[in-house]
């Protein structure tokens, strides 16, 4: 009932909701955006275990982004061994994997087969993927990256916002070049863009929002 009347709420008020998770490698500039988005501020960051989680409302939509640490991937789920099973249960972030009902039977085995990012991608709108555009010696392992997490089933419906971090940094990309590197191109199927942007600066991540705001409430009656 308490859903129902927050939805009849929601939808009679123009007050929307959006899911979003923050991905791409480690050291792209993930958190420092999330917190620039948040706060308006640039926060000092060490690399992120396990997530941050921030509510940012923008242009009538409460954005729920979540910021998934890089430095575990799809690709490279996290590989604990541990005799404290608590300890197996936080790392691996399967408590959430429980949340959305899936049952793991063996839970040491479930949190070594179970790559860690996908825990989080039920329900999910849209992917900001952030890319740190001078590091172009890691350009092709972020495409593999990308495009694997766009074969995610539970990730078919997302719209994807690619920001071209670093913009500020001497040989950072243009946006044309990471469009090139990421094969951007191949994306049929979705909306995608991408945006230059420094977090550090302060540059680029509104507009990026600005598209994502727009195409989230296009797309919904
Ligand atoms: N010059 C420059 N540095 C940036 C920018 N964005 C982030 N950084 C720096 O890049 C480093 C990594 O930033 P984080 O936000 O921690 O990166 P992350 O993607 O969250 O990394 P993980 O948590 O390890 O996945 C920090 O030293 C940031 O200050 C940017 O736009 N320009
Ligand atoms: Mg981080």
């Amino acid at each position: 009932m308490g859903i129902v009347f927050t939805r009849l709420f929601s939808s009679v008020f123009g007050n929307r909701e959006a899911r979003i998770l923050v991905l791409g490698l480690d050291n792209a500039g993930k958190t420092t955006i999330l917190y620039r988005l948040q706060m308006g501020e640039v926060v000092s960051t060490i690399p992120t275990i396990g997530f941050n989680v921030e509510t940012v409302q923008y242009n009538n939509i409460k954005f729920q982004v979540w910021d998934l640490g890089g430095q575990t991937s799809i690709r490279y789920p996290l590989f604990i061994i541990t005799v404290d099973l608590l300890t197996v249960v936080l790392n691996c972030g399967c408590l959430e994997c429980n949340a959305y009902g899936l049952t793991l039977v063996d839970m040491d085995m479930g949190c070594r087969i179970w790559p860690y990012w996908r825990c989080y991608f039920p329900n999910t709108q849209a992917i900001i993927y952030v890319v740190d555009s001078s590091d172009t010696d890691r350009l092709v392992t972020a495409k593999e990256e990308f495009h694997a997490i766009l074969e995610e089933d539970e990730l078919k419906g997302a719209v994807v916002l690619v920001y071209a971090n670093k913009q500020d940094l001497p040989g950072a990309l243009d946006d044309a070049a990471i469009t090139e590197s990421l094969e951007l191109h191949k994306i049929k199927s979705r909306q995608w863009a991408i945006f230059k942007t420094s977090a550090i600066k302060g540059e680029g991540l509104f507009e990026g929002l600005d598209w994502l705001s727009n195409t989230l409430k296009s797309g919904s009656s």
